[in-house]
């Protein structure tokens, strides 16, 4: 669990409007280039905080950049069904994404991510280890959400109190009990953001090292001055480290327009447990395959945090792979009795999964028949 039960999609991309009604918790979606499979995988990704896998605008969503589209999607957990929706909505700030339960704004302080994880992996990531740090960060921030939903929240309030602090720096240098307030946010959001990962980085690796797959197992850490000081001190004393480090780079912070410590800035590092072969001396091959493994020791935590599975959308999931590792990922996958979503241009390498998997071809975002 969960069940992906139904799919709505009105107006999204290529789809003018489609319903599916999912018949086994595996599916390959197969096509030509451009039918839409990612498409589909990625109507099911904004289920998750943020911008969903291609990280899209609002208006890039809409069919022709329409702004009336909308996902709906009924899903079983583990002894309810619910039905989750989301769209665009018009405020007085103007436009974002409202998200429904079961046709009702959610209760505050609960977000989507408190009731399901969603987790993809796309073309795009085959180059997470060997890009810029922002992607890694954003990408190993997305996973610790989805093992601890609140990380979305202690987030979104670091990030907040930054913006505001980088702000008052430039325009308003002299309010220093005003600047002394917003440190003491950053710094405590910003230790909670720190000893997070370092958990989820912990168990991660002692989580992949156990998984007995074709996927090396990887070891995680984290290249941050806050995560150090983690692992040495009690919180708290990180939490007086951090503020008093924020208010010791304010003059430089200023110059620079920008807040030059904290976890905003911080990297993770992913080596081979064995090989100690980092992640970005790896083939492509290799790449994908610590992604992978990664990827599926992230499911195992989150099952073991949330006692309950993940949505799992693997967007070209065998591509790089040779023919063991393709095979072992096909043979694991059924046991994780989740929804799963497989995509790949073809049909041909999924035959290790015929007799278990649904198989749907697309074209111009349709179903064929
Ligand atoms: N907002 C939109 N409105 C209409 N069509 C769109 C919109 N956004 C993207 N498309 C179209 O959707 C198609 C891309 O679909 P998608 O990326 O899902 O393809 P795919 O099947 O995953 O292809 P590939 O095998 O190349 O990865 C493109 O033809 C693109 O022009």
């Amino acid at each position: 669990m969960p069940r992906l039960l139904k799919l709505t999609l009105t107006l999204f991309r290529n789809y003018r409007h489609l319903t599916w009604q999912p018949e086994n918790a595996l599916t390959v979606l197969t096509g030509e280039n451009g039918s839409g499979k990612t498409n589909l995988l990625e109507s099911l990704s904004l289920f998750a905080p943020g911008r969903g896998l291609r990280r899209a605008s609002l208006s890039q969503l809409g069919h022709n950049e329409t702004s009336g589209w909308g996902v709906a999607a009924r899903f079983q957990l583990n002894d309810e069904i619910i039905d989750l929706g989301t769209a665009i909505s018009e405020t007085s700030r103007g436009q974002r994404r409202n998200f429904l339960l079961n046709g009702k704004p959610f209760p505050k302080k609960e977000g989507v991510e408190d009731l399901l994880s969603v987790i993809w992996i796309t073309p795009q990531m085959d180059r997470l280890f060997s890009e810029n740090a922002s992607g890694r960060r954003r990408f190993f921030d997305r996973l610790v959400m989805t093992v601890l939903p609140g990380h979305a929240r202690e987030l979104a309030a670091y990030e907040r109190a930054m913006t505001q602090r980088n702000k008052l720096l430039l325009t308003r240098p002299t309010e220093t009990s005003w600047l002394s307030g917003l440190e003491s946010t950053m710094a405590r959001h910003g230790v909670a953001i720190s000893a997070a990962r370092n958990e989820i980085a912990y168990y991660l690796s002692s989580f992949a090292q156990t998984h007995k797959s074709a996927f090396p197992a990887s070891h995680v850490t984290f290249d941050c001055d806050l995560s150090e000081q983690i692992q040495k001190k009690p919180a708290l004393t990180v939490e007086d480290w951090f503020k008093e480090k924020l208010n010791l780079s304010r003059s430089e912070d200023r110059q620079r327009s920008r807040t030059s410590i904290g976890p905003h800035r911080s990297d993770f590092m992913l080596s081979d447990w064995k090989t100690g072969l980092p992640a970005h001396t790896a083939s492509t091959g290799q790449q994908k395959a610590m992604l992978l493994g990664l990827t599926l020791a992230q499911t195992a935590l989150v099952r073991e945090y949330r006692k309950a599975s993940p949505l799992l959308l693997l967007d070209e999931p065998l591509v790089h792979l040779d023919r063991y590792k393709r095979e072992a990922l096909l043979e694991y996958l059924p046991s994780l009795q989740t929804t799963i979503l497989l995509t790949g241009t073809d049909s041909a390498p999924f035959e290790k999964i015929s007799d278990m998997a649904r198989f749907i071809t697309l074209k111009n975002g349709s179903f064929q028949v």
